[in-house]
């Protein structure tokens, strides 16, 4: 919808809108405001016109005369009231033509029959018409039509009360009629020039919304990005899980509260068995989708708190804050059994997936992660070379442990089986360690 409120293109000669449904849009949001408006014009209008009756006693005293003109007064201003009393009632009849022009017709009716009932002189009637002229352009909220209409009527009824019942020298005729057109030219160029004004501030009331509301878009636009971006940078796309960057960040913090509270933190690194197979029989897609499976059942018997992170290609990595070498194989054996309970099943192929795990603790006096995910990664090779699918420990200053009391926790599956029942299977934490709180 165009505005160009400046220069007045977008408005007819009745200073309205061209586009009737700006105009419609314009009216009503003036509609409580137009019908205050018309409310206090008839309001005033009425007491204005009943007041007059004390000049009428004035000029008539007690006689018939007056008795006519408070009658008729009286019931002019009871009517202008009715109707002040409807727009109060329902605003949307101070829009309406009917109603509005209504009290107009009335008004305008009542002054014009003071004239014969009034010996009042030609100045007088003249400014009677004048100020009521004035009202109806100014204060009554009429479309321009209307207005001229009220006006020709006005201006009409007086030039014949005039003749008919005081007739003038052409001369003084001639200027009444001067004078009326020139007061209403004024009040139609005044009102027409407020009617934009008002139209000019609204469109730019509405166009200043809109732009708001753009506004207001595309902030929210602009943080919906930020929030993808931020999770993007942290988030790892394919698994869903923290990526390197972000899993490093969260294990240091980790690792320095656990130094700070003197608490146990454990580092686990898992890595998928014989993936390069799952890629090169079943293609990349299907191999994506073994890590993303893999990803979620790790994931699946961590707490909260635990963190895990991909580590690259077919790698994760995970953070167990207060748990000792202990709680962590338990954890790290729930992992493997995650994995490997459930054959994978897609489109038809059916997948044997499962992982082996390096675990090491980090120890006290590290100033950081990397000794401890040495251990681990040290632990998980020692794994892979012992059969796979199977869990180990690399405890501080010992060589990689098979750990695991239970057939389960030590059996590999496979082709690693002979070599995992030959591994000694020792608990370094030997009881020691703090358990998990
Ligand atoms: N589909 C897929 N494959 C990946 C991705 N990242 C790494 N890989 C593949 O993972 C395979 C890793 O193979 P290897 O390092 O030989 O390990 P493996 O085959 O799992 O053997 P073991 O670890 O010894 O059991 C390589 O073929 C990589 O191309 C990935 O994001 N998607």
């Amino acid at each position: 919808m165009a505005t160009n409120s400046g220069d007045g293109e977008d408005f007819d000669w009745r200073g309205e809108f061209r586009d009737p449904a700006r105009e419609a849009q314009f009216r009503r949001t003036m509609r409580a405001h137009d019908a205050c408006q018309l409310r206090h014009a008839l309001t005033i209008g009425a007491g204005l016109f009943l007041a007059f009756s004390l000049t009428d006693y004035y000029l008539l005293g007690a006689g018939f005369d007056f008795h006519v003109l408070l009658g008729m007064r009286v019931i002019v201003a009871l009517g202008l009231l009715l109707l002040a009393l409807a727009a109060w009632r329902r605003p949307a009849l101070a829009q309406a033509p009917l109603p509005v022009n209504l009290a107009c017709l009335l008004a305008i009716s009542g002054l014009l029959l003071t004239i014969p009932l009034r010996p009042d002189g030609l100045m007088m009637n003249l400014a009677s018409l004048v100020a009521t002229s004035m009202a109806l352009y100014l204060f009554i909220p009429n479309r321009t039509p209307w207005m001229l209409a009220s006006n020709a009527y006005l201006s009409g009824g007086l030039i014949a009360s005039v003749l008919l019942w005081s007739p003038l020298p052409g001369g003084e005729l001639a200027n009444t009629l001067l004078l009326l057109g020139f007061v209403n030219l004024l009040c139609w160029m005044t009102v027409t020039r407020l009617h934009r004004l008002q139209r000019a501030q609204f469109a730019s009331l509405v166009d200043e919304r809109s732009a708001n509301r753009r506004l207001a878009a595309e902030i929210e636009e602009h943080n919906q990005l930020e929030t993808r971006l931020r999770h993007m940078a942290r988030t790892d796309e394919l698994t869903g899980i923290t990526n390197r960057r972000r899993f490093f960040e969260l294990a240091e913090q980790e690792r320095r509260r656990a130094h700070r509270d003197g608490t146990p933190l454990s580092l686990c690194m898992v890595d998928i068995d014989h993936f390069k197979d799952i890629n090169d029989l079943h293609g990349h897609a299907i191999g994506d989708l073994a890590l993303t499976v893999v990803a979620a059942r790790c994931q699946s018997v961590l707490r909260e708190s635990d963190i895990i992170g991909r580590y690259g290609g077919e790698e994760f990595v995970i953070a167990l804050p207060l748990a000792n070498l202990v709680t962590a194989r338990e954890i790290a054996e729930r992992m493997r059994d995650a994995v490997c309970r459930q054959p994978l099943e897609f489109n038809g192929v059916t997948l044997a997936l499962s992982v082996t795990v390096g675990i090491s603790r980090v120890e006290d006096s590290e100033t950081s992660l990397d000794p401890g995910l040495l251990r681990a990664d040290q632990a998980l090779y020692t794994g892979k070379a012992k059969g796979r699918n199977c869990v180990m420990v690399r405890p501080p200053g010992l060589g990689p442990t098979r750990l695991g009391s239970t057939p389960s926790a030590v059996m590999p599956s496979g082709a690693g089986a002979t070599a995992a029942a030959a591994a000694p299977a020792i608990d370094p934490a030997g009881g020691q360690l703090p358990r998990r709180f």
